[in-house]
């Protein structure tokens, strides 16, 4: 890639895709090729070949997909297969045909099996059955991964796939119906703490900012207060109580979305398919993904405490374990990303810090 290569960054609005453009930007590169959804629909096949027939990109890093969290995944389980297939299977193949020189996937570390051996690494890929909450969206998810790979051995594209850990960063997906847990404890202990208060204009504020179905900001306080127990943010004598999900006991990785997006641009600009099938010296040729994580975790409980630190919450964590825990752990072994020269750097209580400020500042 150089700084006038035509890149295109699908999904670029969202968590991901929008820190990789940041990073390529701050990096120089100026020829970036973006389309909204109302530009560009990925599940419309025709609209896709149309575009990059077009187009002509270089580049492509896929990172637009249908996202969520555990209680999204388990409840929309066919929207994430057919449209997790659909925008890949589009994307993946019409990158093919218009020739585009180099493609990064993104995966997810869900792809490992429910009771993968920790850390996990590249080759437990498919030694076991999936969690259930999100097998859909894994099995999507795994199959783009070994398309990119079937490309690349049919037709001789250079396709590669990374599986990254949980993420969180600027831009991150608050809906509380459907975000992932770190967005969830920040935003529900942003509110937890003024309900702590009566300040209902705060709270209204929050919900006028970032919308949530369901809640409406019209309501008196009492119904506003009655609103916020569909989050586990209940008023209790004097103080208030935050139910979270499950009981606290799972463990969970987390990777800021810069780090991400700098290691995403570092594989896109210094290691092609052929360097990962040398390194691994395989004869069948599988398992060519790379893992991306900051190689440590914590508990859901240790996690919640950290925010409760960074937020200033003071009321009481409860669990409610009628929600589904998941995956206990997975951890990601990421030696195979720093033998190849990159380690994250951004530490998880400055970068909850970071991504806090900027929530309140919306
Ligand atoms: N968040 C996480 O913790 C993790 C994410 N990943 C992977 O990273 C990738 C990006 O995830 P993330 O950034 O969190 O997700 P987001 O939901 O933040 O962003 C997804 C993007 O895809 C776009 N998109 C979805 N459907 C369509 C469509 N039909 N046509 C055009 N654009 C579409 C969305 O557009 P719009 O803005 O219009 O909705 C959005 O910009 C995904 O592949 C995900 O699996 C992997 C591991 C963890
Ligand atoms: C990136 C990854 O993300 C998902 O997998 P997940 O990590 O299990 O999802 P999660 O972040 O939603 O939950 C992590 C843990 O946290 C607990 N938890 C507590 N309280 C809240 C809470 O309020 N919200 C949420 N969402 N979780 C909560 C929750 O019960 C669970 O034990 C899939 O998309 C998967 O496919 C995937 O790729």
């Amino acid at each position: 890639m150089d700084k006038n290569s035509k890149i295109f960054i699908a999904g670029h609005r969202g968590l991901v895709g929008s820190a990789i453009r940041r990073e390529l930007e701050a990096s120089g590169y100026h020829n970036l090729l973006l389309r909204s959804r109302t530009e560009l629909d990925l599940l419309n096949q025709k609209e896709v070949e149309d575009f990059f027939e077009t187009e002509k990109p270089e580049y492509v890093f896929l990172a637009a997909a249908r996202v969520g969290g555990i209680l999204a995944n388990d409840t929309y389980r066919a929207e994430f297969i057919y449209q997790n297939t659909q925008i890949q299977n589009n994307i993946i193949h019409f990158s093919w045909k218009s020739g585009v020189r180099k493609l990064l996937f993104l995966g997810s570390s869900c792809i490992y099996p429910k009771a993968c051996p920790q850390p996990m690494k590249e080759e437990h890929l498919l030694t076991d059955v999936l969690e259930y909450t999100n097998e859909p969206y894994a099995i999507a998810k795994i199959s783009g991964m070994k398309m990119c790979e079937s490309y690349n051995l049919q037709y001789g594209t250079d396709f590669i796939s990374v599986m990254p850990t949980n993420l969180y960063g600027p831009n991150d997906n608050y809906n509380l119906l459907g975000s992932h847990v770190l967005p969830a404890l920040i935003r529900k202990m942003h509110l937890a703490g003024m309900l702590m208060n009566n300040d209902f204009e705060g709270i209204r504020n929050d919900f006028t900012v970032n919308p949530v179905e369901g809640v409406e900001v019209s309501g008196n306080d009492d119904e506003l207060t009655y609103a916020l127990e569909k989050f586990g943010i209940f008023k209790a004598d004097n103080t208030v109580e935050l139910k979270l999900w499950g009981s606290g006991t799972p463990r969970r990785e987390f990777l800021h979305s810069t780090d991400l997006a700098r290691a995403c641009i570092f594989l896109m600009e210094q290691v092609s398919f052929k360097d990962i099938v040398k390194e691994r010296g395989l004869n069948e040729v599988r398992n060519t993904h790379i893992n991306i994580g900051v190689g440590e975790d914590q508990s859901i409980a240790e996690l919640a405490a950290l925010v409760q630190k960074i937020t200033g919450f003071e009321g009481r964590i409860a669990w409610d374990e009628t929600k589904p825990d998941g995956t206990f752990r997975k951890l990601l072994d990421v030696s195979r990303l720093n033998n190849l020269g990159f380690k994250a750097s951004i530490s998880l209580e400055e970068g909850i810090d970071a991504v806090y400020q900027e929530y309140k500042s919306k």
